[in-house]
């Protein structure tokens, strides 16, 4: 049976990068992503606008929606702070196979706990299972339409507090044209928009940030 491109990228990964090194992670998969075979990383472009954002809330819980191979979760478990973890859904089995082996190889697996399920059944678990109280950041990056409905299911959740931040990843290409209407218009939020460029892409691509205020 022949490989998927997931599978690919890790065994790029395993033969290449340095283990227990999240930088040496990151720094393959961008490489083989932007030279051998593109795939939807949120990449060394984008990715500092995710470093950035994720150093300036210093979140003691991170949640991220759309694990994909990992790439997302090393980059921002790497910056974590002693005691801090990141939660990561992933809805695609196949993907969370690959993304425990991309996450357990870069050294961040205590930082780490991952979820393999769809979002809309792991969210409503988060408290009670997984004993979050509030959720200081959470990164979206998992399927577009579920952008809107899963803010909502936060809220519905009480796993929000005031100043829990959101960032969501693809808002101009492919978009997420239904978030943008939500979340611009609820006075319960304070939005910013990142404008950047499609990972390993010459396209228009941004993120958007938006603040709850309570
Ligand atoms: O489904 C997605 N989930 C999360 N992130 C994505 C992404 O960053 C993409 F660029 C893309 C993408 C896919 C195909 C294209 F032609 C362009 C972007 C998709 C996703
Ligand atoms: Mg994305």
């Amino acid at each position: 049976m022949n490989q998927s491109k997931e599978q690919r990228i890790l065994n790029f990964v395993l033969q290449n990068a340095v283990r227990g090194d999240p930088r040496s992670v990151m720094e393959t998969i961008d490489k083989y992503c932007s030279e051998k075979e593109w795939a939807m990383n949120v990449g060394d472009v984008k990715g500092v606008i995710l470093d950035k954002t994720v150093e300036e809330i210093n979140p003691s819980i991170a949640l991220e929606l759309g694990t994909y191979c990992g790439y997302s979760a090393v980059r921002i478990a790497r910056l974590l702070k002693a005691g801090a973890c990141l939660l990561t859904v992933e809805f695609n089995p196949e993907f969370a196979a690959i993304a425990k082996q991309m996450i357990e190889f870069a050294g961040v697996q205590d930082k780490v706990k991952l979820l393999q399920g769809p979002s809309e059944v792991i969210i409503p678990q988060l408290k009670k299972k997984y004993e979050v109280d509030t959720l200081d950041f959470v990164f979206l990056d998992h399927w577009k339409d579920r952008y809107a409905p899963d803010t909502i299911l936060l809220q519905e959740c009480s796993l929000l507090r005031k100043g829990s931040v959101l960032l969501a990843d693809n808002i101009i290409f492919p978009g997420a044209p239904e978030f943008i209407k939500y979340i611009r218009n609820n006075p319960r939020f304070q939005c910013s928009t990142y404008p950047s460029h499609l990972e390993y892409m010459k396209v228009q691509d941004a993120m958007e940030k938006a603040v709850f205020l309570g």
